[in-house]
């Protein structure tokens, strides 16, 4: 959590002033209980009424510059607070950005989220509090045991019994609840984590009708969550009653020995009510120093699980060597534009775990289409997506134009690639907005050119409003198709020199599939094409097609050459050849 704290340092001025005005106001909270002596001394008991409305004025005035302190403290700390919550916002997005794939997958998603939220919510929390309690309260403390001496030496002893029996109260309830509270955290999470899950797949919960299954499950969660609240809550509130008994004790010995020193003519009354301010202050100000304790230690629980994030290297490392200077170094004069080389490539997506790729070569050349296929978990996305570098090899090396793909600088890598993925992700706008994601330069003629290309003109001329039509969130206004080829028209915006199609057509009817080939093959310039598939009819007239199993390649050649060597192309292809023969391909 320390290592946080950096990010306070723009408010270092807030960070002072903020408890500054707060002991400020606590210094006039001290002097109050004297003022009040001294009107019942001297006013009340001459019947001097000048002097009690004087007394009243210095109180008001007193209550007055308080609350402006107070007011002020709140502004100060508040500024901080959001200051530091927000730059910590951005720098934990900016680093989780950073993360490779393998690191957002390990600590998953909904983790991430809640770091990103309630977490900052928390920690913002703590340092609000902190700003505002954590010298007052001691100040408070102190102070009046300090000016309960300098009424009655004899009186405040009954001060040094009450405020340790006080504290233990207070913080031995504290400690019990601590860990207590961190379970709740933690439940809390649970729950956040089941109606996340439950929201994002509420279609497929429907569709299989599992409502009752989730409202059980969550029903679950919340009770166990209710359960740890109410134990925690339980011991908590044993906080007041037991504070009270040894309060009014220390009130009761604080009035009986008052008013014995009051006979004696040693103390007056207004003293003694002094005495029992200062007693009230001080259980004020214990119990709020108690649910500062529990808070900063739920912020610092938070702030170290937010801290975990931070210390995840960034997975992603560059050189920051452009392509161009290293394409001549690598090469010379050659051009090697476009060409895609796996170099005895092995990927693992877990250390000790099975190898997802094994020993994969092969080069592909400009404008070559490449079709990848094989059964389910053959490893097909994993092999594409070594390309862009959404994870990286564990052996050998996948090279774009002779370079190495860890060589380049991400941005300049991914500018190269336009990936289309097994799900279409659109996000909320409009139609142009999300095509401009592949270039934001692009003029009207080219988004139109691009939307021709992935078959999608049709159903956009269709809207009313054409490129300016509404896409909602997830892009759940349109089909699962008219999603596809939206998704494949803002790749092919971006003029892309190697181009991969994840299974990214599943949704389309063959017919618009093969229009599909068709038009990519003919796009101007040499694009090199990946396109993943399970449809053996999409790969025919690819250059060459990969047939993964388990991770290794099977079989490697064109549709025919395979037909005749590769066992496990031919299977794939009989299995769907005999009942889809002279469809689409
Ligand atoms: N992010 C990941 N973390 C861990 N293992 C993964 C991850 N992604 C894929 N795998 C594993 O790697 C193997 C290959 O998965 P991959 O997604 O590449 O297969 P695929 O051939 O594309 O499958 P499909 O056709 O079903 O999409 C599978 O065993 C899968 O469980």
């Amino acid at each position: 959590m320390g290592k946080l704290l950096v990010y306070l340092k723009d408010y270092k001025k807030e960070s002072v002033l903020g408890p500054l005005f707060k002991l400020l106001e606590a210094s006039f909270e001290l002097i109050v209980p004297l003022v009040v002596a001294s009107m019942i001394d001297v006013g009340m008991t001459n019947g001097d009424k000048g002097y009690i409305i004087k007394m009243c004025l210095v109180m008001t005035a007193f209550g007055l510059i308080g609350l402006i302190c107070s007011v002020t403290a709140q502004y100060f700390a508040a500024r901080a607070a959001v200051g530091f919550a927000t730059r910590l916002r951005h720098e934990l997005f900016a680093h989780v950005q950073k993360l490779s794939f393998s690191q957002m997958d390990s600590e998953g998603t909904s983790t991430l989220i809640t770091r990103m939220t309630s977490d900052i919510n928390q920690v913002q929390s703590g340092v609000n509090l902190v700003l505002r309690l954590f010298l007052r309260s001691p100040f408070i403390v102190f102070g009046a045991m300090i000016m309960a001496f300098t009424v009655d030496v004899k009186a405040a002893l009954i001060f040094v019994v009450v405020i340790p029996v006080l504290s233990i109260i207070v913080f031995g309830i504290m400690l019990v609840s601590i860990p207590l509270f961190k379970k709740v955290q933690a439940r809390l999470d649970g729950v956040l984590g089941i109606t996340r899950e439950n929201l994002t797949g509420v279609r497929v919960i429907r569709a299989f009708g599992e409502e009752e299954g989730e409202i059980r499950k969550f029903d679950g969660e919340t009770d166990a969550l209710k359960h740890m609240q109410m134990l925690a809550g339980r011991i908590s509130a044993l906080m007041n009653p037991l504070t009270y008994i040894v309060i009014n004790g220390g009130l009761i010995a604080l009035i009986y020995v008052g008013a014995v020193r009051v006979e004696a003519g040693i103390l007056s009354q207004g003293q003694v009510v002094a005495l029992v301010n200062y007693m009230s202050q001080i259980l004020v100000e214990l119990v709020k120093l108690a649910n500062l304790i529990i808070t900063v230690t739920k912020a610092v629980a938070c702030g170290n699980r937010i801290e975990g994030i931070f210390e995840i290297p960034a997975g992603l490392k560059e050189t920051g060597l452009t392509d161009t200077s290293k394409n001549q170094s690598v090469d010379g004069a050659k051009q090697e534009k476009g060409t895609v080389e796996f170099d005895h490539v092995s990927l693992r997506y877990h250390e000790g775990g099975e190898e997802a790729l094994t020993d994969i070569h092969f080069k592909a050349q400009r404008g070559d289409t490449i079709g990848v296929i094989g059964g389910t978990g053959s490893g097909k996305s994993s092999l594409v997506n070594l390309i862009p570098r959404f994870y990286d090899v564990e052996k050998g090396s996948v090279k774009i134009d002779g370079v190495d793909v860890r060589e380049y600088p991400l941005t300049g890598l991914r500018d190269k690639i336009g990936v289309v993925m097994q799900k279409a992700v659109l996000f909320e706008g409009t139609i142009r907005e999300n095509l401009l994601w592949g270039n934001e330069n692009a003029s009207e003629d080219e988004l139109w050119e691009a939307l021709r290309t992935a078959q999608a003109e049709e159903f956009v001329l269709q809207k009313e409003k054409k490129l300016d039509e509404k896409v909602e969130q997830e892009g759940r206004n349109l089909s699962g198709g008219q999603k596809q080829r939206l998704s494949i028209a803002r790749a092919l915006v971006k003029k892309p020199e190697i181009l991969i199609l994840d299974d990214s057509a599943s949704a389309l009817d063959y017919a618009t599939d093969a229009a599909l080939r068709k038009s990519i093959k003919e796009m101007p310039g040499e694009t090199t094409v990946f396109i993943v598939s399970q449809r053996a009819s999409s790969l025919l007239h690819a250059d060459t097609i990969i047939v993964l199993d388990d991770g290794n390649v099977a079989g490697m050649g064109t549709h025919e050459e395979l037909l005749q060597s590769c066992q496990v192309y031919q299977e794939i292809y009989y299995s769907q050849f005999e009942k889809k023969e002279g469809v689409g391909a």
